[in-house]
């Protein structure tokens, strides 16, 4: 088997990298700060996303994207809002081969309000573009915890492709052919993760969380068929599994955010505090204008996307939300 490079030397990209080296495929992970891979390819760990994880013997490190020509596929797991740019680049260095990507960012872009696989096929049309998403934590994966996730294609073929290569003893990756109901609810459940962060902060307690996760999974599920995806992957792995994960663990950094801001955070200067990324924050914004938009009600994703914004304090938010009229569940 030809190598796979994995693009995005965060802790997740870090984490993917491992766990395919670790099962014996040929792996080079791609990192944008050369003098960063060349300390990873010497201390052979990824110290500042993902500390404690040694390198495999099959994973290599280069910061230069035309090495992607000797790959038979990407796995590109860089934060959504730089996605755009890297995958022009990552385009122009295969001179736009038809390459099987794997998008594993989890978010949509600000202004465009796309998800990645539209940002994908606008910027590298050739490309053949399938989806990683579901509830994994980059620690798990790299310490070969049991995980299962979703890979979504329309085409059979892509999906086969990533099958074959992805799964290993502890990595159980099930297929689907809605990318777009695998990337929405990534993105979404990111939004929903900040706001039961917020009411744990807070100490609102447990039956408060579980009564976000519920009303936010409705939320999901109204975007997510008012985009067209399919509700089966709304209620799958990538959709109700990823929510529940995230809404429940401080290892999520969105609801690590979401804490902070509850305890009296003001949400900008923790980002700024932060070297890793908490893809909701940045995602609230278009999630809720391509709600409206569509005529979607949002008002959890409404909250969070307002405090992020700084256009509410955190108990307008919630009094807002409390306040709404009475309605029914469904
Ligand atoms: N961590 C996890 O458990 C999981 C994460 N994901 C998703 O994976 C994606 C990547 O997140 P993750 O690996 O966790 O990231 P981390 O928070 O661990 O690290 C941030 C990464 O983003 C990079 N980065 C920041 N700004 C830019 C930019 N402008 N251009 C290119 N790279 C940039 C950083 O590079 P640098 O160090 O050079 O700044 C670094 O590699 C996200 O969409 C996330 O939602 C999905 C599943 C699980
Ligand atoms: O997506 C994730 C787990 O599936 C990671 O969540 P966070 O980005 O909130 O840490």
């Amino acid at each position: 088997m030809a190598k796979l490079m994995v693009a995005g030397a965060g802790s997740w990209g870090t984490a993917l990298a491992v766990l395919m080296a670790e099962a014996g495929r040929e792996t080079v992970l791609w990192c944008r700060d050369k003098e960063r891979a060349l300390q990873m390819a010497t201390a052979r760990e990824n110290a500042r996303y993902l500390g404690g994880v040694a390198f495999p013997e099959a994973l290599s490190v280069t910061s230069v994207a035309s090495d992607l020509k000797d790959a038979e596929g990407l796995l590109f797991v860089v934060p959504a809002q730089a996605a755009r740019g890297w995958l022009e680049r990552f385009r122009e260095a295969t001179s736009g081969a038809d390459l099987p990507v794997a998008l594993c960012c989890k978010g949509l872009e600000r202004g465009s309000m796309a998800p990645m696989h539209k940002v994908l096929s606008e910027t590298w049309p050739e490309a053949k573009g399938s989806v990683l998403s579901g509830p994994s934590f980059a620690a798990d994966v790299a310490r070969g915890l049991p995980t299962a996730v979703t890979l979504a294609s329309e085409d059979e073929a892509q999906r086969s492709f990533w099958l074959e290569r992805l799964s290993t003893p502890t990595f159980r990756p099930y297929a689907s052919d809605d990318p777009l109901g695998a990337e929405l609810g990534g993105a979404v459940k990111n939004v929903l993760a900040i706001a039961c962060g917020i009411a744990v902060g807070k100490g609102f307690g447990e039956s408060a969380k579980a009564a976000l996760i519920a009303r936010g999974f409705a939320e999901l599920q109204r975007f997510g068929l008012a985009m067209g995806a399919k509700p089966e992957t709304l209620a799958g792995l990538s959709g109700l599994g990823d929510l529940v994960l995230t809404c429940n663990s401080p290892q999520s950094r969105n609801f690590s955010l979401g804490m902070a801001i509850g305890e009296g955070a003001d949400p900008a200067t923790y980002l700024e505090s932060q070297k890793s990324v908490a893809e909701g924050a940045a995602t609230a914004g278009p999630l809720t204008e391509q709600a409206r938009a569509l005529g979607c009600e949002m008002p959890i994703s409404e909250g969070v996307a307002a405090v992020i914004d700084g256009r509410q304090g955190v108990d307008e938010a919630i009094g807002g939300l409390m306040n709404r009229p009475l309605r029914s569940e469904a």
